[in-house]
């Protein structure tokens, strides 16, 4: 819609600027309005194209004027907390910071939280929201974080509630949940690698909860920087105009300053929020603190909350104490009181993890309240074992899991026990990165020393009169078919959503085929990329899927998957035998297409691990019934006729016979002794 005229345009501008800076000079002091649009002259930046919407420009002059570096700087706390209370509802931004994989949010983050002041910008900050470890070693987020800053603009202050939310596909659930408490969200693109999987899965969900999308080119500095690629892909993907497209690079800082005054400007502040109504919030997330015990970080919807407050949990009915409330700045800082509006902590006192839900409601105990919409439930795709290589640590290694469940909600766990590994649990996980970390938290932060068994998916049960059952051991899956009540298994599957260059496309085709997949879309973008979906089972997509497409594509492909339900699958159990006794923690459960070539290499690897026994060791592979693959391993034989004279011919024969029966008794019993390393060694190769 061409309304205004270049010209008239300029004539805009020059009041525009002069009613705001009266001593600046539009054509020299800080602007220049060109044909291709307007350059700021102190930085030298080119800021804004020319667009056909001259109200458009007037928001980007805006900017331009008012984008100066303007931390703030308070003395206190207190001052922090005055000055925050001061902040009207209509001046507050809740947005989350959304992108595929290392696109670059948690720089990102860095910058914003230094232009407003929260950290020190000469500190040279590197990813202040990774905060565990097991983040900052990886370099990749996996807990969605909040930090509020305070922006001054035009005059007034600005609340900002910034989410930084993990891009790996294993914890989509952590950033959908951070989408409840935002009005906005900030959709991040590498200007090298251009949209992924990750960026289309991410602005379908940001674009269905009805969230306004800032469009944002990063690593503008890079040499491999194609802008016009992904200005156009951003524009043919998603519908967002070229024009709204802010350039910058986080990691230089360059133009992160106009993102500020654009957040401002087109999200719209919680007008949801009521600060006269009785408390009532939500819990966003919550962590373990040994000396504080559970942290709760809410998103308050109605009201006032402040220590000494007494307010309920709608879920689990407890009623409580509130003991401190603060913000996140970007560390735990106390307030005296916490308003309708903000995403901010409170200290409920409670030491017991299992007291709290995340996504639960909570009220001011006084008043009867209807719940707030709760959050999607976890639902875990890859399950493993998990025991003490000491068995008497069961009990301290219960108590980290509890302590490390409270600040990931989305692990599901129950006690199991092993007759091979002894008690232990057997906890659910979102993907197979989601149960790495979490060992390596565990490890980590607590300390404890495990032994995990092989990932499984959980399977279907049919049963003839229509019953159906989940099974998430191995172990507890049917040997076979045969002479059972049961009628099929079936297997989850997910759609898989792969993004590439199109030179990979046959390639990627031949590795979905090798893994059971079957195709279901293929779409050729105009910018060279190939966008291909294919339905493979879970199981497949758990056994290092990405890794493998990574290699067949040198790093290009992404990939993103939405789970698909269950279909019919030839499957077994595979069993490992040691002279006859199963070992139930060595089990699996394949594809009949799988079975030869794993029982073969499953019994030879085992093999390796094993000590060398007093008696011969059999070790078998079972499936469906039938032994399909089998190694020996030959006893160690004691040298029975050491001492005796040669011609002794028939005490020889007397004696080997003897060390025969003994032997035989042995393996008879069955006590072949398995040394832990042995189980530990095994799995840890898997
Ligand atoms: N050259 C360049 N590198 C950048 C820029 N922004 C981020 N990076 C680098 O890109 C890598 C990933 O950055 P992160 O901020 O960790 O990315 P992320 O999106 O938070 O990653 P996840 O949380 O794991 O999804 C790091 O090595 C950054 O230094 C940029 O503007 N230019």
């Amino acid at each position: 819609m061409n309304i205004f005229s270049w010209n008239y345009f300029s004539l805009v501008v020059k009041h525009t600027v002069h009613s705001l800076r009266p001593n600046l000079r539009y054509s020299r002091g800080g602007i220049r309005i060109s044909n291709i649009g307007v350059r700021c002259l102190s930085s030298n930046d080119y800021c804004f194209p020319k667009t056909d919407v001259a109200q458009s420009y007037m928001g980007y002059l805006n900017y331009t004027i008012d984008t100066k570096h303007n931390p703030i700087r308070v003395s206190s706390n207190k001052e922090l907390a005055e000055r925050m209370d001061r902040i009207p509802l209509e001046n507050y931004r809740n947005f989350i910071i959304v992108a595929h994989i290392d696109h670059g949010k948690s720089t990102l983050s860095d910058r914003l939280l230094e232009i407003t002041g929260v950290v020190n910008p000469h500190a040279k900050n590197s990813q202040v929201l990774d905060k565990l470890d097991v983040e900052k070693e990886r370099g990749i987020t996996v807990k969605a974080q909040t930090v509020s800053m305070i922006y001054h603009y035009r005059g007034e202050d600005y609340l900002l509630h910034l989410v930084d939310s993990p891009g790996h596909v294993d914890f989509r659930l952590e950033v959908s949940r951070s989408y409840a408490s935002c009005q906005g969200a900030i959709l991040l693109v590498d200007a090298a690698e251009g949209a992924k999987a990750q960026t289309v899965a991410n602005f379908y969900l940001a674009y269905s909860m009805d969230l306004k999308l800032i469009p944002v080119i990063n690593k503008i500095d890079l040499d491999t920087a194609d802008i016009p690629r992904v200005e156009e892909q951003i524009e043919n993907m998603f519908e967002l105009p070229k024009d709204d497209i802010v350039h910058l690079s986080a990691k230089t800082g360059k133009n992160v300053k106009y993102l500020l005054p654009k957040i401002i400007e087109s999200i719209p502040p919680p007008l949801n929020c009521q600060r006269d109504a009785p408390f009532r919030a939500q819990i966003v997330d919550s962590w373990y603190d040994s000396y504080l015990g559970v942290i709760l970080l809410i998103n308050i919807v109605d009201g006032t909350v402040q220590k000494g407050s007494k307010i309920s949990s709608y879920r689990t009915k407890n009623k409580f104490e509130v003991k401190e409330v603060g913000i996140m700045y970007p560390d735990r800082t106390p307030f005296p009181k916490l308003v309708a509006g903000q995403v901010a902590y409170i200290i409920p006192g409670l030491k017991n993890p299992n007291d709290v839900y995340v996504g639960d409601t909570l009220y001011d105990s006084n008043f009867s309240v209807e719940p707030l919409e709760g959050f999607e439930e976890p639902k875990p795709m890859v399950f493993v074992g998990a025991f003490p290589t000491q068995g008497t640590n069961f009990k301290k290694m219960e108590e980290s899991l509890n302590n490390l469940f409270l600040n990931d909600r989305s692990v599901t766990f129950q006690r199991a026990t092993s007759v091979a590994l002894g008690q232990g649990w057997r906890l659910g996980f979102l993907g197979s990165l989601h149960a790495s970390i979490f060992k390596e938290r565990l490890q980590k932060e607590y300390g404890e020393d495990l032994i995990i068994t092989a990932p499984t998916v959980p399977y279907k049960i049919h049963y003839k009169d229509g019953v159906e059952q989940i099974v998430s051991n191995p172990d507890d899956f049917p040997d076979s078919l045969e002479k059972t009540k049961i009628s099929y298994f079936s297997e989850p599957y997910v759609d898989a959503y792969m993004s590439f260059p199109k030179e990979y496309v046959g390639k990627v085709m031949q590795l979905c085929n090798a893994n059971r997949g079957a195709q279901e879309d293929i779409q050729y973008s105009p910018t060279g990329m190939v966008f291909l979906t294919y339905s493979i089972p879970t199981a497949q997509l758990i056994d290092d899927f990405f890794g493998k497409l990574k290699g067949v594509t040198k790093g290009y492909a992404s990939l993103d998957y939405e789970d698909a339900g269950y279909k019919p699958s030839d499957i077994y159990k595979l069993e490992i035998l040691v002279n006859g006794e199963g070992i139930d923690a060595l089990s699996t459960v394949l594809h009949k297409s799988e079975i030869n070539r794993n029982a073969k290499e499953f019994v030879q690897r085992f093999k390796k691990f094993m000590r060398i026994q007093q008696f011969e060791v059999v070790m078998q592979a079972k499936a469906n019934g039938r032994i399909v693959a089998r190694e020996t391993i030959h006893a160690r034989r004691k040298d029975v006729l050491a001492k005796l004279h040669a011609a002794d011919i028939s005490r020889k024969k007397k004696l080997l016979a003897r060390q025969k029966e003994g032997k035989k008794l042995l393996k008879s019993r069955g006590q072949v002794r398995i040394p832990p390393q042995a189980y530990q060694a095994f799995l840890r190769r898997q």
